[in-house]
């Protein structure tokens, strides 16, 4: 059960914020007992607590001993930083949850004291409204009854699979920064509809419609993208043209370029955090 739970954001940025959103909006946990804290924006603490109704606790006034379940949510770079911050603090039943892209559970685990429960997580900022699509990793010592609260707990901001960590990688370059190239998309038709005449809050509104219509379709219907695809595509037709364009201009490599970038990416910031050594 998570109505008795109490859950601190330790970081306090857009993926907090999101993540705060959809939990306080779900509202299996009251709002009052999700905690958010920072590095040192007394202001930005008091902000989200008048928006979500929240509570804000300055980083060394946070009562370590209340807390069920710690959310990580700084920067990957500040993370060695706050996990010797708060290693002695924690007990062996309290749960880690960490978003951080590209830190894997075992440098968490290796970080901590010995057993202590960790899983690892990848949201994206559509949490704010409920419609993340989440991953989870459960770490070494991660005990079934944690997997489920935590599970609970995320599918409050949208859905949520379990998956193996080495596909945490491709799953943080499709789904925690795919939101960024949807917004990229839209940008781009906007402007293109914007440069052949239509008013800018139109061509918004029918780029928005479109993919929302088109996300329905895949979510509603049984029918295969490359179906739905080709039931578009009329011979010789308006969408045959703009597809051969598409591909002439590298549109898919492009998808896969991006996916494969941030992938990678995630896999470096691993890469170049396991050269530090681990403090005793
Ligand atoms: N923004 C996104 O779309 C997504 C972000 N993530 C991950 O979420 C994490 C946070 O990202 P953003 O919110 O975009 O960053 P941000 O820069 O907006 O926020 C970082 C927060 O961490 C705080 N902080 C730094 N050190 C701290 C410490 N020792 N204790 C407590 N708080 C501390 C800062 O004061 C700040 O409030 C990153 O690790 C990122 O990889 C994961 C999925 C999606
Ligand atoms: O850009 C980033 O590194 C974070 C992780 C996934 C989305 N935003």
């Amino acid at each position: 059960m998570l109505q008795n739970k109490t859950v601190a954001f330790l970081g306090a940025g857009s993926m907090a914020e999101a993540m705060i959103s959809g939990i306080v909006h779900d509202g299996k946990i009251p709002a009052k007992q999700v905690i958010a804290t920072n590095k040192s924006s007394h202001d930005r603490l008091q902000e989200l607590s008048a928006t979500y109704g929240i509570t804000a606790v300055k980083r060394d006034a946070l009562d370590y001993g209340n807390i069920d379940i710690f959310i990580l949510a700084m920067k990957p770079k500040h993370a060695e930083d706050a996990l010797s911050e708060i290693k002695d603090r924690l007990r062996p039943d309290q749960l880690i949850l960490s978003v951080l892209a590209g830190i894997s559970t075992s440098f968490i685990e290796e970080r901590l004291n010995a057993g202590q429960q960790v899983i690892r997580v990848m949201p994206n900022t559509s949490s704010m409204i409920g419609e993340s699509a989440t991953a989870i990793t459960p770490g070494k010592h991660a005990a079934m009854d944690k997997v489920q609260d935590a599970k609970m707990l995320l599918q409050g901001i949208g859905g949520v699979s379990i998956i193996d960590e080495d596909k945490m990688d491709v799953f943080t370059g499709i789904a925690g920064s795919g939101p960024a190239y949807i917004y990229y998309l839209v940008e781009h038709i906007e402007k293109t509809g914007m440069a052949a005449g239509l008013d800018k809050a139109l061509a918004r509104e029918i780029a928005v419609q479109t993919i929302f219509g088109a996300s329905k379709m895949l979510m509603e219907t049984d029918t295969s993208p490359t179906d739905l695809r080709e039931n578009v595509t009329s011979p010789n037709g308006t969408t045959a043209a703009g597809l051969e364009a598409l591909e002439k201009n590298g549109g898919g490599v492009a998808i896969a370029e991006a996916i494969k970038g941030a992938a990678e990416r995630s896999k470096e910031i691993s890469a170049e955090l396991q050269k530090t050594p681990i403090p005793n």
